[in-house]
């Protein structure tokens, strides 16, 4: 396990450029699966999970190339389906949640997969029944065998139909969009998931030559055709990367400017850093943060307290709330941090309350916290990383501390950010990795 070694109160300055979105990427390259086709994709970030999703597909037979730091060619024309039988395979996939999105084009390519239960973060149930029911209706079978603890999925064909999902789940809908889009007859999914990240897939497979309409909205209608081919793919800048370095940055009262950020695809996130008090200047693609020595949480139109709740897209994403809950203890004014979707996503707040921050945790799903409005700063501490997005917080409460804290298990957040501790070196931070 290696450890951040973090000296807070330095501000930074400079530019930044978000890495390619890890939860888009994890999808794309999971729907290189369904050609035999070379599929080249631009952006891919260099972090442990993506890494670990490239080299099970290495496992498995598919040719992978790397073309430069951050691009591939994968082509799927020989896979060896009987590796999704080994203890391999499944101690590999059950290490990250992005494999549970080998699913559906394993099923609509090959008719058979293997689904141990899947890594990702622990952060509260993550049930996969929607992924399931929508590979059932499209007429695959699903059994649990309790000798290798994993889903054994079959399919002599699939077939197209109207599906209302219980729950917007985004890996879900990828799942059964990428089934589909193989699947005889016309699919339609109404309550789909509609993040970027499902968008980016859906034109994606369009550009292999599959038929989706409905791209951005929540009812996608799938005509599927026999075969898709190759295709050529940019992978976005990862928004929660944007939406980090934007809380990081005000919290610690440093000047950055973030680089090609795809503004237009960061939907509501920058309006509510907004409203947290913080100054967004957009100058092109880019977005610039002014130093701040202070800022102030806006309250509701009718005087009442700001809440950031998550919901599906195009509402807040849940992997953000973590950092808006962190910057606010630093603000001037009082939030209310609800988490809707996760219920263990709020425990780290333990770590700030006692690093000095002012925080009630109500219960698992919603924490107030009050601003110090920068009066009392944060105390170091030492912590240990328990998921991505509370290990990118306490990586910025740590830089805005005084003295020097440790964050243990790293890894966690290794597996969402490239390289986090040299990018901000690079413009000022002061960050020691040391591994064990
Ligand atoms: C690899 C990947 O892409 N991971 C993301 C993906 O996970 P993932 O696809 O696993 O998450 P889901 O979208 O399935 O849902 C997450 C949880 O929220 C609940 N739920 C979901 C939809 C809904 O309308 N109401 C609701 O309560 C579900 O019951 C589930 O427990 O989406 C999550 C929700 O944006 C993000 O946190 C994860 O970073
Ligand atoms: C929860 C996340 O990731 P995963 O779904 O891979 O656990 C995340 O990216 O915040």
């Amino acid at each position: 396990m290696s450890t951040f070694i973090v000296e807070g109160g330095h501000r930074m300055h400079g530019d930044i450029t978000p890495q390619g979105a890890k939860n888009e990427a994890l999808q794309i390259i999971c729907a290189t699966l369904l050609t035999p086709e070379r599929v080249v994709i631009e952006n891919v970030p260099d972090i442990l999970d993506i890494n670990n999703l490239i080299s099970l597909l290495a496992e498995m037979g598919c040719k992978v190339e790397r073309l430069s730091p951050h691009s591939y060619a994968i082509q799927a024309d020989n896979v060896n389906i009987e590796y999704l039988s080994t203890p391999e395979y499944r101690r590999r996939a059950a290490a990250l949640r992005g494999s549970v999105m080998l699913l559906g084009p394993l099923v609509a390519r090959f008719g058979y997969a293997v689904l141990p239960k899947p890594g990702g973060d622990k952060i509260g149930r993550r049930r996969l029944d929607t992924h399931f029911i929508g590979i059932q209706r499209l007429g695959a079978t699903l059994e649990y065998r309790s000798d290798i603890k994993s889903y054994e999925v079959k399919a002599d064909g699939l077939n197209g139909c109207y599906m209302l999902l219980d729950e917007a789940s985004v890996t879900g809908t990828a799942n059964i969009v990428m089934a589909a889009v193989l699947a005889k007859g016309t699919t339609t999914i109404y309550n789909a998931a509609c993040e970027p990240y499902i968008q980016q897939l859906c034109r994606m497979l369009s550009a292999m030559g599959a038929k989706i309409d409905g791209i951005g909205s929540n009812l996608l209608t799938i005509h599927g055709v026999d075969t898709l081919g190759g295709a050529h793919h940019k992978v976005l800048p990862d928004m929660i990367e944007v939406g980090s370095f934007i809380g990081m940055a005000a919290m610690t009262g440093s000047e950055i400017r973030l680089r090609n950020v795809a503004y237009d695809d960061l939907g509501i996130i920058p309006d509510s850093f907004s409203r947290l008090g913080i100054a967004i200047e957009r100058q092109g693609d880019d977005i610039l943060i002014p130093s701040h020595d202070s800022y102030e949480i806006e309250t509701f139109m009718d005087g009442s307290i700001m809440t950031f709740a998550d919901a599906p897209w195009p509402g807040l994403s849940p992997d953000l709330l973590s950092v808006f809950l962190v910057v606010a203890t630093q603000a001037r004014g009082s939030v209310l941090i609800h988490q809707k979707m996760f219920e263990s996503r709020l425990f780290f707040v333990d770590k700030l309350i006692d690093m000095g921050a002012q925080i009630i945790l109500c219960d698992p799903h919603r924490a107030a916290v009050i601003g110090s409005g920068r009066l009392n700063s944060l105390k170091a501490t030492t912590m240990v990383s328990p998921d991505i997005r509370a290990g990118i917080a306490m990586l910025i409460a740590a830089m805005s501390a005084k003295g020097t804290s440790q964050i243990q298990n790293i890894d966690q957040i290794d597996r969402g950010y490239e390289g986090i501790d040299k990018r901000l070196n690079a413009i000022g931070a002061k960050i020691i990795r040391v591994t064990d």
